[in-house]
């Protein structure tokens, strides 16, 4: 919650403040463009559907050749020179060509500006970001990528409505204002996107807290980047669900932003309207950031994020197939949120579940290959809609209008639904568990278990049993089994392996402590889990080690649950909670009557043991039903028989799920070295 505090101190610094002041209105100003780029290359081609769709797909190409061509070079280019100089310069440059697009107004200097306004913008972009570090201390650097960030999205919006009240004025004004009679609607906007830049030429100038040189800025080549990233993230299963869904997601959106100009023409709409569907998505971004995710907080993250990208999907060809203006915009306020949580989700699974090693290059990889994604979809969307051009089909007395842009639009949503069952099947984390049945329970509020272990980079099995079934027994033998193997064993048990633990267990465990509620001994029982979790079990699992714990969440359910007869959704549901939904990979139940098991106890008996018979009848009981439950994640052996049998069994199944004792970063260092014989 530290965040939003220390996002606000990072503006507290001058020239910072004035920085970011400057980028605000450069991106506002950058949206302003592309909007108005793309309507005024559809306006000068007006009438032949085929050339308006090349139109618009050329401003976009224009748009993103020179950063996919250059952009290594001028990174290189842009390191030489004065940093302050650099950025006043290419601000004036920019407003001197923006300004001159609407003076001029034909398609070709349309292109021509466009791609220069983009070599500036390779020289602007770069000696900015070698510039926020001098001007911000460290420890507030990710504070203040984040407020840029903000603005480079948060201000698409904006501009599209913006845009959208300007293109108004564009088509009104020109009957009053005589200088824009001979001109096209957009020349508002161009006028405003240019003086954008002319207003940032002036903060930057006068900004002198900007050294001229220091360090190098490095920007190897995207494609590089490309094939080196997939190298490193290609082999996690995790990673490569992820990536899938987010550059799926990316490239129907690409789809959507290409053709949505010539779609909102053939709805009968302006210039006006397409700003409206423009700001339709980011507005849906926003809502399925802040509101959806809410209200589907109980879902698992990751089946979440396929399903974002599948009903994406749906949602598209809805809108390719529904030809009505104001569906169509509430559409887009869908698709755009349903891109938004997928976004969101992806942003914070890499964050969250990848390990350290490869979150980085995971990053940048998303980064170069959305940037490649998003021109090869852009680049191939309007010459497809072109090609395809216009057509009528009769129904009767009904005329049904199918264009390119409703064919590019279909096959974009069909992609998103391919590839959100992709992800959902790499990534899903609930397999058995019908989705619909976690869908009714999320929208209900139900909270289901966020994390299976399944994803974690070590083991975690779980001994159960009743008293005296020999779990101390077992786990101890098989921690040492595994280390035996080489493998980094954590071997744990509940209630009491924390420090608070320990006095937790003191209360629970004394005989003389009569007095406790049912419900207090299993908030106690998972309080001791949560610390547990924390603590121990989780940090183990991430650095990759086996934990073998005597007792989790299952002793609750039968315990608590069934022996004390608490309804058992409470129990589970406060046991999810504690432990952030955390189930081990395998529970080995050691199922001894209770007969035989209180008989081998010795010592006195402490509070718990001294239950009836029938209490520990009902445990076992309800601890072999939880078995029977989940027989895959579940062994199930008889306690009576002799140690050693026991022992093999329980190895025999662990055996099966046992990672490769040797780390595959190490194996790729020892498949490179030459082989020693003899
Ligand atoms: N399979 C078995 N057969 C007979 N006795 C056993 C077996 N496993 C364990 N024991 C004995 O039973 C007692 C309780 O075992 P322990 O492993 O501490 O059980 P738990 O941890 O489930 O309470 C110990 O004295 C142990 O030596
Ligand atoms: C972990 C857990 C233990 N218990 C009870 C079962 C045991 O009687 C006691 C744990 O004591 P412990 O001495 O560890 O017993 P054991 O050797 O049988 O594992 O706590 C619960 O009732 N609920 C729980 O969630």
């Amino acid at each position: 919650m530290t965040a939003p505090r220390r996002a606000a101190n990072v503006l507290a610094h001058a020239p910072f403040r004035r920085l970011w002041t400057a980028m605000s209105v450069c991106s506002l100003g950058d949206w302003l463009n592309i909007l108005a780029l793309t309507a005024l290359a559809g306006n000068l081609n007006q009438g032949d559907y085929r050339m308006q769709s090349l139109a618009v797909g050329g401003v976009f190409i224009a748009k993103m050749l020179p950063a996919v061509l250059l952009g290594p070079l001028a990174g290189v280019f842009a390191d030489r020179f004065d940093r302050r100089l650099t950025m006043f310069t290419a601000d004036l440059a920019r407003f001197a060509v923006v300004l001159s697009i609407p003076l001029i107004g034909t398609y070709q200097w349309v292109i021509v500006a466009t791609v220069l306004v983009e070599c500036v913008n390779l020289f602007w972009v770069p000696a900015k970001d070698a510039t926020v570090p001098n001007l911000v201390p460290k420890d507030q650097l990710e504070s203040a990528n984040r407020l840029n960030l903000l603005v480079t999205y948060g201000s698409a919006p904006i501009a599209a409505l913006l845009f959208a009240a300007l293109s108004l004025v564009g088509d009104m004004g020109r009957s009053v204002l005589p200088f824009l009679s001979g001109m096209d609607p957009t020349a508002p906007a161009l006028f405003v996107n240019s003086l954008a830049y002319l207003v940032s030429a002036f903060l930057i100038f006068t900004l002198r807290g900007i050294p001229k040189r220091d360090g190098a800025i490095s920007a190897p080549s995207v494609l590089k980047q490309v094939v080196e990233g997939w190298r490193f993230v290609g082999g996690n299963r995790l990673v490569r669900g992820l990536i899938i869904g987010m550059l799926g997601a990316f490239a129907a959106g690409g789809a959507v932003v290409g053709v949505a100009k010539i779609y909102v023409v053939a709805l009968g709409g302006g210039d006006a309207a397409y700003g409206v569907v423009f700001g339709a998505v980011f507005v849906g971004m926003a809502l399925g950031m802040f509101v959806g995710l809410r209200l589907l907080q109980g879902l698992s993250r990751r089946r979440l994020f396929g399903l974002a990208i599948t009903t994406a999907g749906v949602v598209l060809v809805a809108i390719a197939l529904i030809h009505n203006l104001p569906i169509v915009v509430m559409l887009t306020v869908l698709l755009g949120a349903c891109a938004g949580i997928a976004w969101i989700i992806g942003y914070t699974l890499i964050g969250l579940e990848v390990e350290d090693t490869l979150r980085g290059r995971t990053f940048s990889f998303l980064q170069s290959t959305a940037r490649v994604t998003l021109l090869l979809v852009v680049a191939v969307a309007n010459p497809l809609a072109a090609l395809f051009g216009a057509h009528q089909f009769g129904l009767g007395t009904l005329a049904y209008q199918f264009d390119g842009s409703n064919l590019v639009l279909v096959i974009g949503g069909v992609l998103a639904v391919v590839v959100g069952i992709l992800a959902l099947r790499h990534m899903d984390d609930r397999k058995g568990v019908s989705l619909s049945a976690d869908l009714i329970a999320a929208v209900r509020g139900e909270r289901y278990p966020a994390e299976a272990a399944e994803h974690v980079p070590g083991l975690f099995v779980a001994f159960e049993g009743g008293e005296g079934s020999g779990k101390t027994t077992q786990s101890r033998l098989i921690a040492i089994w595994l280390r035996d193997q080489g493998y980094d064993v954590v071997q744990t048990r509940e209630p009491g392996s924390t420090k608070i633990g320990m006095r937790l267990r003191a209360i629970l465990l004394d005989a003389a402590e009569r007095g406790l509620s049912a419900r207090s001994e299993a908030l106690l029982y998972a309080a001791d889990r949560a610390e547990h979790v924390e603590k121990v079990i989780r940090p183990a699992l991430y650095r990759g080690s086996l934990v073998i714990t005597d007792r989790y969440v299952d002793s609750s359910l039968a315990y608590q649950g069934a022996g004390r007869a608490l309804d058992p959704a409470d129990v589970s549901r406060i046991n999810a909670w504690a432990t952030g939904g955390l189930v081990p990979h395998l529970t080995v139940l050691i199922d001894t009557p209770p007969e035989v098991g209180l008989t081998r106890l010795g010592g006195a008996a402490d509070r718990i043991e001294s239950e009836p018979l029938e209490f520990h009848q009902r445990v076992r009981k309800e601890f072999r039903a939880l078995a029977a439950a989940h027989p895959d994640r579940y062994l199930v052996v008889d306690g009576t028989m002799a140690p050693e049998v026991l022992t093999r069994q329980i190895q025999d199944r662990i055996r099966e799920i046992l990672p490769d004792p040797v780390p595959r970063e190490s194996e790729d260092i020892t498949g490179t070295m030459p082989a020693i014989r003899d």
